[in-house]
């Protein structure tokens, strides 16, 4: 199986990363299944990444049907420990305009059709979560945006992230609801792909691509897909740039992060008294902790 440190998932409008040199798409299988699509290796500023199309390269799943355990267990396949997600999202503040970027540092979960854990099966684990994004490497990523001062774009170093079912986008009685709890932006994907890399012991950090404002505000239309995409694909060549730089310093520079052990203290099964088939299949999580 070939090799990267760091993983890229593109999400709405973000299918593939034009500045990838020596390219070999892996058709990786995992335990959970096939990911979302083949993921694309290539070598950024010196450094062998993994990308991966959250919803396939021809925009195919929902989002209620992302093979997230199979995407985040790829990742660790190829040896992955720093994951950069890159996402499309609603704006639920005023200051946040479209064509902002945000990072995320607070999540809440709105879904309800998700699988959000690899343990079961004989084997329990609760990881810690109070901070969902590993924030060494979010401020990597804040650092490596402000670094590049894009004109049209601010910056937003924190913010809560809701993590709607979808796919239809939100009423405005729940629009006006999440402002009403102080949540900055919102979309569908990325909770359960932060829960799983946590699992993972991959560093994970979201930078949220502001595309719309919802449908709270009064003095916008309603968000449709058409204004998502336009203002996505006006924001993939910046999004390349921060992700781009972002890697240059991570290489330069990896940070410590609390999540690479963030299974120590979590695993509650003695795993010698542990079903054969479950520790087989989590082998690759639990091997350190055998
Ligand atoms: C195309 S609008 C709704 C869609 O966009 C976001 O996707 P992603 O997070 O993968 O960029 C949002 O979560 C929805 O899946
Ligand atoms: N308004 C919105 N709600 C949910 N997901 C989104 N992705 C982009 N805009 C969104």
């Amino acid at each position: 199986m070939p090799q990267a440190s760091i993983g890229i998932i593109g999400g709405s409008g973000l299918y593939k990363m034009d500045a990838l040199k020596d390219i070999e798409e892996v058709q990786v299988q995992t335990p959970f299944g096939s990911p979302s699509d083949a993921l694309i290796l290539g070598t950024l500023e010196g450094t062998r990444v993994a990308f991966l199309a959250r919803h396939g390269r021809n925009h195919a799943l929902l989002p209620s049907e992302l093979p997230f355990r199979a995407n985040i267990y790829a990742m660790k396949q190829l040896g992955v420990e720093y994951l950069i997600s890159a996402s499309a999202v609603g704006s639920l503040k005023a200051e946040a305009k479209p064509l902002d970027m945000v990072v995320p540092d607070q999540f809440i979960d709105r879904t309800k059709n998700r699988i959000s854990t690899f343990f079961g099966e004989g084997i329990v684990a609760h990881i810690t979560f109070g901070d969902p994004i590993c924030q060494n490497l979010a401020a990597v990523l804040t650092d490596a945006i402000a670094s590049l001062n894009l004109p049209e774009v601010t910056l937003h170093r924190s913010g809560t992230y809701v993590c709607m079912e979808g796919p239809a986008f939100s009423t405005k009685a729940e629009s006006n609801l999440y402002r009403s709890w102080g949540a900055t932006v919102i979309g569908m994907t990325n909770l359960p792909e932060a829960k799983l890399a946590r699992e993972a012991e991959i560093a994970y950090a979201t930078l949220a691509l502001v595309t719309d404002y919802d449908c709270w505000h009064p003095d916008h239309d309603s968000v449709t897909v058409e204004m998502v995409i336009g203002n996505l694909l006006r924001n993939a060549v910046n999004a390349q740039k921060v992700i781009q730089e972002t890697v240059r310093r991570l290489s330069e520079n990896p940070p410590p992060s609390e999540a690479h052990s963030a299974l120590k203290y979590a695993i509650l099964t003695q795993l010698d008294k542990a079903p054969a088939a479950t520790k087989e299949k989590l082998g690759l999580l639990l091997q350190k902790y055998f």
